[in-house]
């Protein structure tokens, strides 16, 4: 039997709603075989991020030789990064072995700890966002990447065509979980802007949505689906999880991996 395999190159949350565990479980419950390169080390829990250890760049490298020299995974995402020698070193592994590869550039947690360096983003920009197929900011993101606020809906479709447009990924999702009012996410993928909207849930229970969504956008490209039906099944996939949230810890606790039972 083959099964499909996604790849995740990013940091560890103990809990186990973000991060690493986060996408394995998010891909285990697509029907992937999940992979992981550990990034970074990290003491967090649902009330926020206590402390980070940093996996020096030439031990992730070893990682991705030992995964890449054995067995190719059909798809890869990368979440938390935090230096920029990291990034030079996954980007080779990228441009290399040329597998779909979708970027969330994870910046700021939701408790609001950085997890990333400052000087790391400007290398962000130049090596892993024009290669990936789909990269998925959160608003704040979009705005640091793109170095613009955004207020209106004509902000973020401008925000979405220098994504695309000017710095050269293939796709851009802008999520909407930090808008105000519906939960609205934008696709553009160099053609058209197309949107997903679903009712804002009233919670605090979002830990890990955005490493959750990207985990599954990756099991679909994995699984040779476009970006248009893997975008469908990420948004449909996170709302259950968010509606479905199991109550775990005593801050903003994480979703529930297994809710969605769609195809
Ligand atoms: N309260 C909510 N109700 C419904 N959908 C949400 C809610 N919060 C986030 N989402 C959805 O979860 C996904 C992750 O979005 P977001 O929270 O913006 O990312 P991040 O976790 O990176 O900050 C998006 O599809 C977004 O629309
Ligand atoms: C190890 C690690 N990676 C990423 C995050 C941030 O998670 P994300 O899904 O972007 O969203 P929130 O947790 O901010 O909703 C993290 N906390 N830890």
């Amino acid at each position: 039997m083959t099964l499909p395999i996604g790849l995740t190159v990013a940091g560890t949350d103990p809990t186990g709603g973000a991060g690493i565990f986060a996408d394995l479980k998010a891909m285990h419950s697509r029907g992937v075989y999940g992979m992981a390169a550990v990034t970074s080390l990290t003491a967090q829990n649902t009330l926020g991020v206590q402390d980070v250890y940093n996996v020096p760049a030439d031990f992730i490298d070893k990682e991705l030789n030992s995964i890449f020299s054995d067995e190719v995974p059909h798809a890869m995402k990368t979440g938390m990064v935090a230096e920029a020698d990291m990034m030079t070193v996954i980007a080779e592994y990228i441009r290399k072995y040329n597998i779909p590869y979708v970027m969330d550039p994870v910046m700021i947690a939701t408790s609001g700890d950085r997890l990333m360096t400052d000087i790391s983003m400007a290398t962000l920009i130049d090596t892993l966002l024009p290669l990936s197929h789909i990269v998925t900011p959160n608003l704040h993101e979009a705005e640091a990447i793109a170095n613009m606020t955004i207020r209106t809906e004509e902000d973020i479709h401008r925000a979405l065509k220098i994504f695309v447009d000017e710095m050269g990924a293939a796709s851009v999702i802008i999520k909407g979980g930090h808008l105000s009012g519906d939960a609205t996410d934008y696709l553009y993928d160099g053609k058209k802007i197309s949107t997903l909207t679903r009712a804002r849930i009233d919670t605090d229970q979002t830990h890990g949505t955005g490493c959750t969504f990207s985990a599954v956008l990756t099991a679909e490209l994995a699984k040779g689906r476009t970006v248009e039906e893997a975008f469908r099944t990420g948004k449909a996939y996170i709302t259950s999880a968010i509606q479905n949230s199991p109550g775990i810890g005593k801050g903003s606790g994480p979703v529930n991996h297994f809710s969605y039972q769609g195809d």
